[in-house]
């Protein structure tokens, strides 16, 4: 017997990333409210929800940049184990300098605008240990290059270019050395639509050459459904509905996520 495309497949691997019940508040404000989330090797999640549902803490919070008030946190890697809210800064700093990358909507978080763009992807293998001048602008050109940055201006520093490659320069930089998990946050918001457009094809091409698992943030819907296998929606520091992409977008089921499809149709 053979196996016909349609048939469904068992998912035997282990998640790469696994968080329960993180929950985190500043002051009164209750961000996050026991926020779990789910993701397999070479998957997307994409998070959507209104503007203050919590989506960036929760995605600060998987780059150790937040420790929360409550929750775990765990990433099925060699030589990374237990709950990482645990780890202690120089920890914390290692597993993101090595493991985790990071896009960030304001490139003045991830980027030193006034040094060069290579420098700035070379600053991350740097921090990885590589000293050898000739590797690291090599490394560096062929992050740019897969991030489709125009490497004739890799000299040039961010403060020097368009937001749509500052946004190409981050994200060399946080592909440079291979992470393990890639996370997004709002990477297009901002961007003129066609920009947008351009940098969600070099991201999807990305993904699926390189089966990078990504965590994406965005409030825009089309972002996320042009991105994620998987969907989680949040409203108020809570999960209000999580599933395959397709699913949550043709039949939602929680009234506020019926809301957003709607709004955006
Ligand atoms: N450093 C902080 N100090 C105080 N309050 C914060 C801080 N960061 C986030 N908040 C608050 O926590 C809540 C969730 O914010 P968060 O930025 O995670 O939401 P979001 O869904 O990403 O929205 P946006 O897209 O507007 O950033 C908001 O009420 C916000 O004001």
């Amino acid at each position: 017997m053979s196996l016909t495309m349609d048939e469904p497949t068992l998912v035997t691997t282990r998640p790469l990333l696994t968080a329960r019940d993180v929950s985190k508040a500043y002051g009164p404000v209750q961000a996050l409210r026991g926020v779990s989330a789910t993701v397999y090797p070479g998957e997307v999640l994409g998070i959507v929800g209104e503007s203050g549902s919590g989506k960036s803490t929760f995605l600060r919070a998987l780059n150790l940049e937040e420790t929360p008030d409550t929750g775990s946190y765990t990433l099925d890697l060699p030589d990374v184990q237990g709950n990482l809210f645990d780890l202690d800064r120089y920890a914390r700093r290692m597993l993101c300098a090595t493991r985790i990358g990071i896009v960030y909507q304001n490139p003045h978080l991830g980027l030193l605008m006034s040094h060069s763009s290579s420098g700035n992807v070379a600053e991350r293998l740097l921090v990885a240990g590589e000293r050898r001048f000739a590797v690291l602008r090599d490394k560096a050109q062929r992050a740019l290059e897969a991030s489709e940055f125009p490497t004739e201006r890799m000299d040039a520093p961010p403060a020097e270019l368009s937001g749509g490659m500052q946004q190409r320069v981050q994200l060399a930089k946080a592909i440079a050395l291979e992470p393990a998990l890639l996370l997004l946050d709002e990477p297009t918001t901002g961007l003129d639509v066609s920009v947008q457009a351009l940098v969600l094809d070099t991201l999807k091409r990305l993904q699926q050459e390189r089966r990078i698992t990504m965590v994406i943030v965005s409030h825009d819907l089309g972002v996320i459904r042009t991105l994620s296998d998987r969907v989680m929606v949040m409203r108020r520091g809570e999960v209000v509905e999580q599933g395959l992409a397709d699913q949550v977008f043709q039949d939602p089921q929680h009234a506020y996520t019926q809301q957003l499809v709607h709004a955006k149709l």
